[in-house]
């Protein structure tokens, strides 16, 4: 906690200019209905006078009794919304009548309301018309509310689009089609290798059609591919050791174009980087049907019924014009005052789903509410940035509500001024697990008894075990402020909640507690998260936006699907570990170079390969500093420097002949950073039109990123709900974008975990990116270019040479690269325990992975222990813990990496 720092941002007047609102051309805002709210109600409490039918109330009750269709469809269109006729003040009248509850039964037992907590400003005032009586909260045509759930605690609200279910025979099309155009498909690969890849050195594979794969009755058929030939591992080696005399592999070919030198010849260098990479395997794919779910629905903002400002702002400052499925879906749920759990794909617009109908009904409050009224919302999030986000999208939807005030709590400003402004009063706090325990906790003027909305946004990440105790924590704290009582009401329902007892709405509300509703939302939730913290959510709704899971008859299967944006394209690429860095290079060279896609984010296991890794291609790939050949070779060979590639050069030749590979800024955020520096990352990145963020999970959870092309998984996820929000940091709001996640040739076996899961990932060959290095090496070895044959092998391995002599020639960045080796190898070691058969420590091979940390030291060296020391500690290391963590959970703040002695002298990786 001590590392955290309280911080309120300023609030939207502080920060943002107000309208003028006064004035003739202010637009949709200006006098009309601000003169009117102000005359009418802005001052005076007025006495509730409209007479509203009690039917409203006891209707959605009596839906509950209906048939199964009739009560799923109740659920998301309560009979008040149906109602034709017109009602003052709009979606948030319904709020404003909530005082009318004055005794209702609970469990039997007769209640008094109370005004202390059901104050006066929910009384109806004249304002605003709007209808609310049009049908928009219909389903689209295209789509439907379903049955309700079976779950035993849930009813599901959910569109049953049209089943996007497509034959096998298509699929098989489909798949064959996408075969067709890899640009790498095997007849592909065979030409170019043909023509010029024909070095019998270069260890390629190559994928079988996903059709011929069928087949084969094992997942993994090992297959070497060598000059377009399929061969036995075995056979392939025996063909490179009669063909390559000397120990490195050298071919016997005769001519060079280089100083007289034998042609073709294939340096030892390059033979000996080449030589003994991991097999990789073939896979067996499966005939994948994605979950489908439409992003947008067919309803228009302007229908949609909320106040008319509301409209205006979301059209013309945020420039929506539809709502998305979730937004459609979720909207009358919340707004009957049901606890819910929303499920919809990353970007789909699960922020103003729950934002819009919270703003909705605070605008709708009157009197209208002041900062003295205390905190009336909080939303708990994973994240600094995150908050920081969901703080802004606030700011936008209260632009024309100036009272309604949001703020935030993360790190980086004094404590004085922090107090100062929750002194002042927020009405929507938005703050991490651990910062809003503290203050609620320590800061008195931290008023949360007026609480009635209470969001968990990314709830399965919050509800893990990493956050589960802050978050429980926090909600007791919450309910003893409200409630008096830990533990927090036995049956409590919301002002609006549909379930609420028949109450008399004619009789003044005096003495009703204010009652909580709870939202938790995620792309990757299941309903089992309500049962974590403590939240007892009362009989909640689970709306899910995909439109597959209109059938709710398997819950586990409906929870294990994976729902990915169909508009993401995703990629698997099984990479030797020797080969992972520069592969992970001649990405970034190609989308960031050599094609249009130019921002890219790259997820890494810990903060130390982060640190490292963005040091190494800022300095080497990138702008910041012109790479320089000591003219050492790689330790594993002893020849010279036969065709000078390895030329040394003084600083001057370097700048002229070492121009940066590729013209793009590189970035870097964990949650080991100063706060500043998080959160200026963020925000250019953000605003950056182009550049590569490399990070930890600290980003993968909800950031709203604008134009990233490409998501890169240099490290496999934990877990596949990891991946799912990882790459949902592209292809958002139906945009387009694509994700590819490197794996070594042992984890293969995750792309069927994918699959089984319903992900459709197609595998890109390893060739497909690394040949992208050969034109931009070849700028800064115009010797390559004249070679004829090998250019891959040469350019990574001129590339690999190059990292390593920056690593061995900066002490700086050879201590970063061994920090970084070993918390990749701790990381590795502590996968849970059901990932193990993919990510198991024993197929590591520590020599080639610390050459993809541009190491060549061996590893028994880096850090003073080789592989046997390691799975000594991994058994000694208390529960198995495997020497470690590691592992970025996405957290907001440290905890203690497991495993492994205390007082262990080696450098440990911070969690995020
Ligand atoms: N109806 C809409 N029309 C157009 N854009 C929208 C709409 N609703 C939201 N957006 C935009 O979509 C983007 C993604 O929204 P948001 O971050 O809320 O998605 P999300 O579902 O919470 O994603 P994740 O699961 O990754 O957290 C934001 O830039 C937001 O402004």
């Amino acid at each position: 906690m001590s590392d955290l720092f309280l911080n309120i941002v300023d609030t939207p007047v502080e920060r943002f200019k107000p309208q003028k609102r006064r004035n003739n051309n202010a637009g949709p805002f200006a006098d009309g209905p601000f003169k009117k709210l102000k005359t009418d109600s802005d001052t005076k409490p007025k006495p509730f006078k409209k007479k509203v039918d009690p039917s409203w109330w006891s209707a959605p009750a009596q839906n509950q009794k209906k048939t199964a269709d009739e009560t799923a469809s109740s659920a998301s269109q309560p009979k008040s919304f149906q109602k034709k006729e017109e009602v003052k003040s709009g979606a948030g009248s319904r709020w404003r009548s909530a005082p009318q509850i004055q005794e209702r039964k609970v469990n039997g037992v007769e209640s008094n309301s109370s005004s202390v907590t059901q104050p006066q400003s929910f009384k109806k005032t004249e304002e605003l018309k709007l209808s609310v009586g049009s049908k928009w909260w219909e389903t689209p045509s295209n789509a439907t509310v379903s049955k309700p759930i079976v779950f035993p605690t849930l009813k599901k609200v959910t569109k049953v689009g049209d089943n996007k279910e497509k034959s096998t025979v298509a699929i098989k099309k489909e798949i064959v089609a996408e075969e067709d155009s890899k640009p790498s498909s095997p007849q592909k690969l065979k030409k170019v290798d043909n023509k010029e890849d024909k070095s019998p050195n270069l260890l390629l594979h190559q994928t079988k059609s996903v059709n011929e794969d069928k087949k084969k009755t094992s997942s993994f058929n090992q297959k070497k591919m060598l000059n377009g030939n399929s061969n036995s591992v075995s056979t392939v080696k025996s063909e490179v050791e009669e063909e390559t005399p000397s120990k490195w592999g050298v071919q016997k070919e005769t001519t060079s174009p280089f100083r007289g030198k034998p042609r073709d010849k294939t340096p030892a260098y390059v033979a000996a980087f080449f030589k003994s990479v991991d097999e990789i395997p073939t896979l067996d794919h499966k005939d994948v049907n994605p979950v489908a779910e439409d992003v947008f629905s067919l309803k228009k903002i302007k229908d949609a019924p909320i106040h008319p400002h509301s409209i205006a702002n979301l059209e013309k400052n945020m420039g929506m014009t539809k709502m998305t499925t979730v937004q459609q879906l979720s909207f009358p749920v919340i707004m009957s005052g049901k606890d819910c759990l929303v499920r919809s794909q990353t970007g789909s617009g699960k922020t103003i789903a729950y934002a819009l109908p919270i703003v909705e009904s605070l605008q709708g409050i009157r009197p209208k509410l002041q900062r003295s009224d205390g905190v009336h919302a909080v939303v708990i999030v994973p994240t600094r940035e995150l908050a920081l986000q969901t703080f802004e999208c606030f700011v936008k939807l209260v632009k024309p509500f100036t009272w309604i005030v949001p703020g935030y709590l993360v790190g980086g400003e004094k404590k004085k001024s922090e107090k100062a402004r929750l002194r002042k009063g927020i009405t929507i706090l938005i703050g991490t697990p651990g910062r809003l325990l503290d203050h609620i906790q320590t800061t008195k003027n931290l008023v949360l008894n007026q609480v009635k909305w209470l969001v968990i946004d990314e709830a399965d990440r919050l509800l893990d075990m990493g956050y589960e105790k802050d978050v429980a924590s926090f909600v007791r704290s919450l309910n003893e402020q409200q409630y008096g009582n830990p533990e927090g009401e036995k049956e409590r329902f919301h002002p609006l909640d549909v379930d609420a007892p028949e109450i008399d709405p004619t009789l003044a509300s005096s003495d009703t507690k204010v009652k909580r509703q709870t939202i938790m939302l995620s792309a990757t939730l299941s309903s089992s998260v309500d049962r974590l913290a403590g939240l007892a959510l009362k009989h909640p709704k689970f709306v899910d936006a995909a439109a597959s899971h209109d059938d709710d008859s398997d819950r586990e299967l409906i929870e294990k699907d994976l729902v990915i944006p169909d508009s993401l394209t995703q990629w698997y690429l099984l990479c030797p570990s020797k080969l992972r860095l520069v592969t992970l290079a001649s990405l970034i060279v190609w989308k960031c170079r050599m094609s249009n896609e130019k921002k890219m984010l790259i997820f890494m296991a810990t903060q130390d390969m982060v640190d490292f890794h963005t040091e190494l291609f800022s300095s080497v790939l990138g702008t910041r500093e012109k790479a320089k050949d000591t003219g050492d070779l790689d330790v594993d060979s002893d020849v010279e420097d036969e065709y000078g590639l390895l030329e040394k050069k003084d600083d001057e030749e370097a700048d002229e002949s070492d121009p940066s590979l590729i013209d793009i800024e590189f970035f870097k955020l964990h949650g080991n950073m100063a706060q500043k520096d998080r959160t200026d990352v963020f925000k250019s990145f953000r605003s950056a039109t182009s550049g590569v963020l490399l990070c930890t999970d600290v980003a993968a959870r909800g950031l709203d990123l604008p134009h990233v092309d490409w998501i890169v998984q240099y490290t496999a996820p934990g877990t596949s709900a990891d991946y799912v929000h990882r790459v949902g940091r592209t292809a958002r709001v139906g945009s387009a974008g694509s994700s590819l996640i490197m794996l070594a040739p042992s984890e293969a076996q995750f792309v069927t975990r994918l699959e089984e899961q319903r992900v459709k990932i197609k595998e890109q060959q390893l060739n497909t990116s690394l040949k992208h290095l050969v034109p931009t090496m070849t700028v800064t070895v115009p010797e390559l270019d004249r070679m004829r044959k090998g250019k891959t092998e040469y350019a990574a391995t001129k590339l690999q040479l190059r990292f390593e002599d920056s690593v061995k020639g900066r002490e700086d960045l050879h201590g970063l690269a061994t920090k970084a080796y070993i918390s990749f190898v701790r990381f590795y070691a502590s996968y849970p325990i059901d990932s193990r058969t993919v990510f198991n420590f024993k197929a590591l091979h520590l020599g080639h992975y610390a050459k993809s940390f541009a190491l060549r030291d061996p590893p028994s060296q880096i850090g003073g222990l080789g592989k046997k020391q390691w799975l000594d500690r991994d058994r000694k290391a208390p529960g198995g813990g495997g020497g470690g963590g590691g592992r970025d959970s996405g957290r907001d703040r440290g905890q203690r990496p497991r495993g492994g002695p205390s007082g262990d002298p080696l450098p440990r990786p911070q969690p995020h």
